[in-house]
């Protein structure tokens, strides 16, 4: 029994429910609608026990708010989780089950949470939770969905990185920069390609040996996996796992500026001040990667595609806040991008 593990109740709404097709215990949290309807996706993952899901869901949905508030979207925060035991393995059926008890209990918020994918769903699972509710964005595009959000994060990545540059010593140019990443996924294969072409001298690694062929094609090293993190660079990127920044780690790491995509990168939320301890400069993650949420939320509206880029640009000039914050106050970007968020929260601030 791990409830005690639960983090601090902040949220308007929780509910919990076994799906009554798929017999799985699954959880939507609206942690708060003071912007706009809760949106974040839903995580289908394996949890020992159901309350560390619903712990997660919890964790997930405040930071939603964070990222939504300094998204600027007109949205709050909320999330989805549905737990899988360790040994849970869906079939086609079972799974088709559970996406449709989650638009049931999507549905029951009657559109003060919005749905979509995340780890473990896919924007085909989100035409199943569609069958239950209106309440869900992602949809593949063939079905007047907004498309794959990745390239609305790998641009805000990219922006977040000029930026940090520009911190560091005043040129946000690329051209030469030394730049690691550690995971080619569906952001980090973007970000690559996008920082090859500017003149980034490229290392980068992924736990799965195919993505070398991606390195090769741009000219970049190819890492070994644990090299990543000690592997001399202007900037690493961390595009794969949350949680690979130890204090062990930290101490360890040889490079001036740590700004990537991968959610939650900060074993603890100390190693912030670590990091600046060393002189380190941190992007907080849920600023640097609201690109995918700012897709969806304008595409999901209509918006033509120079707004939405020049929405995604945005995150660069709140970075900048946060940076200046962060020197003027003397506190950590991590601690100025929640002071940010939470003022815009408090005063219901909203500019679309
Ligand atoms: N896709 C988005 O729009 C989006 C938005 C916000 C945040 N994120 C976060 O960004 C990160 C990357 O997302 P993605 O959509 O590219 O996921 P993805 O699954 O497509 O890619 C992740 C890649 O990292 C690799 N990887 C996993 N563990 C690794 C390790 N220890 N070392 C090196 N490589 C490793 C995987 O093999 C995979 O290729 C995730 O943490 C995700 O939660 C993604």
């Amino acid at each position: 029994m791990t409830l005690h593990a639960l983090p601090d109740f902040t949220h308007e709404r929780v509910t919990t429910a076994v799906g009554r097709r798929s017999g799985l215990t699954m959880a939507v949290a609206l942690h708060s609608s003071a912007l706009g309807p809760g949106l974040g996706g839903c995580r289908m993952w394996r949890y020992a026990h159901w309350s560390d899901g619903l712990g997660d869901v919890l964790r997930l949905s405040a930071a939603m708010t964070l990222k939504n508030a300094l998204a600027d979207i007109g949205y709050g925060g909320g999330k989805a989780v549905i737990a899988l035991g360790p040994d849970d393995e869906l079939d086609a059926e079972r799974r088709t089950a559970a996406l449709r008890d989650l638009g049931d209990l999507v549905e029951q918020f009657d559109g003060a949470y919005i749905t979509a994918e995340d780890v473990g769903t896919t924007e085909y699972d989100m035409l199943v939770v569609r069958e239950r509710t209106e309440h869900v964005v992602g949809l593949p595009p063939e079905e007047g969905g907004e498309g794959e959000p990745a390239d609305g994060t790998a641009h805000g990545v990219y922006v977040s990185i000029e930026r940090t540059l520009a911190e560091l010593d005043g040129s946000a140019a690329l051209a030469g920069r030394r730049i690691v990443i550690s995971g080619l996924g569906q952001v980090g294969g973007r970000l690559a390609r996008r920082l090859a072409a500017a003149g980034a001298s490229l290392a980068v690694t992924d736990i799965v040996a195919s993505r070398r062929a991606l390195a090769d094609e741009l000219g970049a090293d190819w890492i070994e996996v644990d090299a990543a993190l000690t592997t001399p660079a202007d900037v690493f990127v961390p595009a794969g796992l949350g949680g690979v920044l130890t204090d062990a780690t930290i101490d360890a790491l040889p490079v001036r500026a740590v700004v990537g995509p991968a959610n939650n990168p900060l074993a603890e939320r100390s190693g912030a001040a670590r990091l600046a301890a060393r002189g380190i400069v941190y992007a907080p993650d849920f600023l640097v990667n609201a690109g995918g949420v700012i897709h969806l939320a304008l595409a999901g509206r209509g918006a033509p595609v120079d707004e939405i880029e020049r929405r995604l640009d945005g995150i660069g000039d709140t970075l900048d806040e946060v940076y200046r914050i962060a020197r003027t106050d003397g506190i950590t970007p991590l601690d100025a991008a929640e002071a940010l968020a939470m003022d815009r929260v408090r005063g219901g601030r909203v500019s679309v």
